[in-house]
């Protein structure tokens, strides 16, 4: 596997019971990078976005079948631990979903659980992923005020800042600006583009500009399959498969 691959993907696919909800996925996504992932709606994007860190086996008759390793190593082997693996491959929801208590602690609520009890490591852990979520200097005279009186976009960079708390090395987001306002949206891409310095992010929009603006490769799904994979630039202006150009260009979905 090539050092810049974070996830290699092959022949992945995926039933809800007797519905085949992906199929044959191949994908190798890089680390570093922004991907979007993009397709009309029910095509299997958020579906997919589950895979990579789990969350499907939460659901019933849910059955997925390929492989998908995470640096290198298959993420459904039976050596490797879920909770670690949800851990490395964090998760912000369509739908901001503060926990009902403190702007701090909701940071602190993970590192806590993983044992960490010193204060002055805390704070250290609650500051700078405020920070790095871009959230630091409009929340830290009310940290200890309820996370529900932050404003939409708050809360959703609130959750951001909860997933950066864990330290991930992958950040997956299922339409995390669907709910928001243009201001509070490209806070979040602005965001999102100074994190993957750091950070793995994969994106699932229906926003197709977002797409173009904030990420580095994109991804076009439909009805289960992956239809095409490249540079976003290449997807934009010139994709190979009449498809994608039909979807990119509004004529369906
Ligand atoms: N828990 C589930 N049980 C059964 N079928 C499901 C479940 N979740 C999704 N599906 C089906 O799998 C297919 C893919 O759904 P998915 O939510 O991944 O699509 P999507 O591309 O993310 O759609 P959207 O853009 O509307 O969120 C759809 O046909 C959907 O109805």
């Amino acid at each position: 596997m090539n050092a810049e691959t974070i996830f290699h993907v092959d022949h992945l696919d995926l039933f809800y019971g007797d519905k085949q909800a992906l199929k044959q996925i191949k994908m190798d996504i890089k680390r570093n990078k922004i991907t979007a992932l993009i397709g009309p709606s029910g095509c299997g994007k958020s579906t997919f976005l589950r895979c990579l860190n789990r969350m499907n086996d939460l659901v019933d008759g849910c059955k997925v079948s390929g492989t998908i390793e995470l640096d290198g190593n298959d993420i459904h082997s039976t050596q490797m631990n879920v909770v670690d693996l949800r851990t490395k491959v964090g998760m912000v929801f369509q739908k901001a979903n503060p926990f009902p208590m403190s702007i701090y602690d909701n940071i602190a609520y993970g590192p806590r659980c993983q044992g960490i009890k010193s204060k002055k490591i805390l704070d250290e852990i609650v500051e700078q992923s405020l920070t790095k979520a871009a959230l630091w200097e409009e929340v830290k005279d009310r940290l200890q005020e309820s996370a529900f009186g932050l404003s939409g976009g708050q809360q959703q960079r609130l959750c951001i800042a909860r997933a950066i708390a864990m330290e991930p090395e992958v950040i997956l987001m299922d339409e995390p600006t669907s709910a928001l306002d243009p201001i509070s949206t490209s806070k979040i891409e602005e965001m999102a583009m100074e994190l993957k310095k750091d950070y793995t992010i994969i994106i699932v929009t229906h926003n197709m500009q977002q797409a173009a603006r904030v990420s580095d490769e994109t991804a076009f799904f439909l009805m289960g399959e992956m239809v095409e994979f490249d540079e976003t630039k290449k997807i934009f202006q010139q994709p190979s498969d009449k498809r994608t150009e039909d979807y990119i260009t509004g004529r369906f979905g």
